[in-house]
């Protein structure tokens, strides 16, 4: 099987995986990967994660065009600004999470590190996750906003919609947005208990020990 078989078949079954533990549901969410070429394999607009054909995934060219496959996720500019601002990025996953949906709607929300530091994990996988605002899906202004991060975060949540997340590969960007969902399933599980996250010097511990950039 060609390197790019072997990567259009990972993406389907990293996507079926996804939608059928919930992580997303109908025909909504996105994914990307980073082609030997230097080009992109994109899921096309309105397919289920459930059900995404290989054979059928936007292929675009080094260049950027669109060169085969069915028309691309409307949320190519948002896919195309992690590319662009962060040099490692090897796949983009965005997905309709619950939870993480759910926490992005409640007064308090944190925009600057929209994930409370509780698990290790969380930190380790994502680093601080950036809260966007609410933005109608498909509109360039949100690859605008995560070109103004300037590359400096890898997840970014979108207020009223949905995660996204960049890895160095399609399997680091599917662990890392499951950990995001997770994280925000926590926040919820244990509002209002009194719950100890981790403390300041324990995020510390955990950001110097695996080299993890925290203070953007
Ligand atoms: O999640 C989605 C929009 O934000 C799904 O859109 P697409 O079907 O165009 O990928
Ligand atoms: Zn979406």
């Amino acid at each position: 099987m060609s390197a790019e078989s072997a990567l259009r078949e990972q993406i389907c079954l990293l996507a079926k995986s996804l939608f059928d533990r919930g992580l997303t549901h109908g025909s909504t969410g996105n994914i990307s990967a980073r082609t030997d070429d230097g080009g992109l394999l994109v899921s096309p607009t309105g397919t289920s994660f459930g059900r995404l054909d290989p054979g059928r995934l936007s292929r675009f060219d080094p260049q950027g065009v669109h060169v085969a496959g069915d028309a691309p996720t409307k949320e190519m500019p948002l896919h195309t600004a992690f590319y662009d601002t962060r040099g490692t990025a090897g796949a983009v996953v965005h997905l309709h999470s619950c939870h993480s949906v759910a926490l992005s709607m409640l007064p308090d929300a944190d925009a600057d590190n929209f994930l409370p530091p509780l698990t290790p994990y969380g930190i380790m996988k994502l680093g601080k996750v950036k809260l966007l605002p609410f933005f109608l899906p498909g509109d360039h202004a949100m690859g605008e906003a995560v070109r103004g991060l300037a590359g400096k975060r890898s997840a970014v949540m979108l207020a009223n919609h949905g995660p996204v997340v960049a890895g160095k590969d399609v399997e680091a960007a599917c662990n890392a947005i499951e950990e995001l969902e997770d994280t925000a399933r926590l926040a919820l599980m244990t509002r209002g208990m009194g719950a100890q996250g981790l403390t300041d010097a324990q995020v510390k511990a955990v950001v110097t020990k695996f080299d993890i950039a925290w203070d953007d």
